[in-house]
C-alpha cells in the first residue's frame, strides 16, 4: 500500500511536490458573514426548545435550499458516546502503520480498507493530506466481523455509535421526506440500505497553505452525517466563496448528497465543500454516509415533477453513478454531464 501521511510526515517536514496544489485551488482567503461568522444553520432537533416539528421542517428544507449544510444539536446522540467514538477512533491512526495494515486486511472483500489521499491514489497526479478508514456498517453482524478489534474497544464503541447516528439519520431524513410532501417511509428501505462509516485522519501539515485534506467535492450520498470534532478544517463554497463550517461541541454536520438532490429534484442542493489542514495539531473526523443499495434506480420523484417542473435529472442505477462519480474525481462538471436530463 501507498504510505501513510502519518507514518512519515513530521512537523519538520517539508512539503513533497507531490502535495503542493497550484494556486487557484490552494486554501485561499476565507470569507466571513457580516457579524464575522459564516451563517450556516444550527438546528436545535429538541421539539420542546423549537417551537414543534413543523417549524424544525421548515429549518431543514430551508437549510437543505439554501446551504446543503447544516448543523444539528439536541439529535439524541449521547454526547459520551460520541467523546468515546472520537477518542478510538484517533487512537486507531495513531497506531502505528503496520498495526492498521494488519487490523484492515481481515475483510475478503476489502469493504473494510485503509488507505491515503483519495481512492484514486495511484492515478491522481497530486495527493491529499489525509490517511482514510472505511467500512460498511449494515447489517452490524455481517461487517463487524471485519472491523479492527484493536484499539480494544473499536467495535464495540464504533458499533453503538453507528446504531445511534443511523437513527439519527432516519429522524432527520423523515423530517425531510415530510417537507418535501412524498410518503413516510420515502427514505427507508434500499434508498438507505448501504451506510459506510468513513474515518479521516488528517495530520498536522507543515504548509497548510499549499495542501488539501479533501479537494472539492459533493458527498455521493443521499446525506452524511459528520463528526468533525473541535479543530476547525471543513469549508463549504458559498456563492464563490469558501467559509468555514465552525466545529461546535458534540453537534453534527449534515450534509445533502447529489442522491437527494436528484430524488426531490433539486429541491435540495448538495453543498460544495473540502477539507485543509493546519500546521499544529492533528485532525479527526468521521462521515458516516447513508447511501443507496448498488442496484437502486435513482430518479426524480415523480410527484415532485410535473409539466410545469419538468424532471431535471435521468434515472440512473446508483452503482454506475458511484463508479462514475469515482473514476472522474468526483467533478462537478462531470457528474452533472452524467445526471442532467438532456432534452
Ligand atoms: O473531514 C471533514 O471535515 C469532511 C470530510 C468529508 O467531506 C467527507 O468525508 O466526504
Ligand atoms: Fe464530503
Amino acid at each position: 500500500m501507498e504510505k501513510l501521511v502519518s507514518s512519515w510526515s513530521t512537523a519538520g517536514t517539508t512539503l513533497p511536490e507531490s502535495y503542493i496544489f497550484p494556486l487557484e485551488t490552494r486554501p485561499g482567503e476565507l470569507h466571513f458573514g457580516p457579524d464575522g461568522n459564516s451563517n450556516i444553520p444550527v438546528i436545535d432537533l429538541d421539539e420542546d426548545h423549537n417551537h414543534d416539528q413543523t417549524s424544525i421542517i421548515q429549518q431543514i428544507i430551508k437549510a437543505g435550499q439554501e446551504y446543503g449544510i447544516f448543523q444539528v444539536v439536541n439529535h439524541g446522540v449521547s454526547e459520551e458516546l460520541m467523546d468515546e467514538t472520537m477518542k478510538v477512533m484517533k487512537k486507531f491512526h495513531e497506531m502505528p502503520a503496520i498495526d492498521k495494515a494488519r487490523e484492515c486486511s481481515k475483510d475478503p472483500k476489502m469493504r473494510c480498507r485503509l488507505y491515503t489521499s483519495s481512492e484514486n491514489y495511484s492515478t491522481e497526479e497530486l495527493h491529499y493530506w489525509r490517511d482514510a478508514l472505511v467500512h460498511p456498517c449494515h447489517p452490524l453482524e455481517e461487517h463487524m466481523q471485519f472491523w479492527p478489534e484493536n484499539p480494544t474497544q473499536y467495535r464495540e464503541i464504533v458499533g453503538k455509535y453507528t446504531v445511534e447516528v443511523r437513527k439519527l439519520a432516519s429522524k432527520i431524513l423523515e423530517l425531510i421526506s415530510q417537507g418535501l410532501g412524498v410518503k413516510p417511509g420515502y427514505f427507508s428501505g434500499e434508498l438507505s440500505e448501504n451506510p459506510i462509516v468513513l474515518v479521516n485522519h488528517y495530520p498536522a501539515c507543515p504548509e497548510p497553505g499549499l495542501a488539501l485534506g479533501i479537494a472539492k467535492h459533493r458527498d455521493p450520498s443521499v446525506i452524511t452525517i459528520l463528526l468533525q470534532g473541535d479543530v476547525p478544517g471543513l469549508q463549504l463554497s458559498k456563492d464563490g466563496k469558501w467559509v468555514v463550517v465552525p466545529p461546535l461541541s458534540h453537534a453534527f454536520v449534515v450534509n445533502i448528497g447529489y442522491v437527494l438532490q436528484v430524488l426531490s429534484n433539486g429541491k435540495l442542493k448538495g453543498a460544495e465543500h473540502r477539507v485543509v489542514t493546519n500546521s499544529s495539531v492533528a485532525r479527526t473526523t468521521t462521515s458516516l454516509f447513508i447511501y443507496p443499495s448498488n442496484d437502486s434506480i435513482i430518479k426524480p420523484e415523480t410527484t415532485l415533477t410535473d409539466a410545469c417542473n419538468p424532471p431535471l435529472y435521468r434515472a440512473f442505477q446508483y452503482k454506475d453513478f458511484r463508479s462514475y462519480y469515482i473514476s472522474n474525481t468526483a467533478d462537478a462538471e462531470k457528474v452533472h454531464e452524467f445526471m442532467d436530463r438532456h432534452t
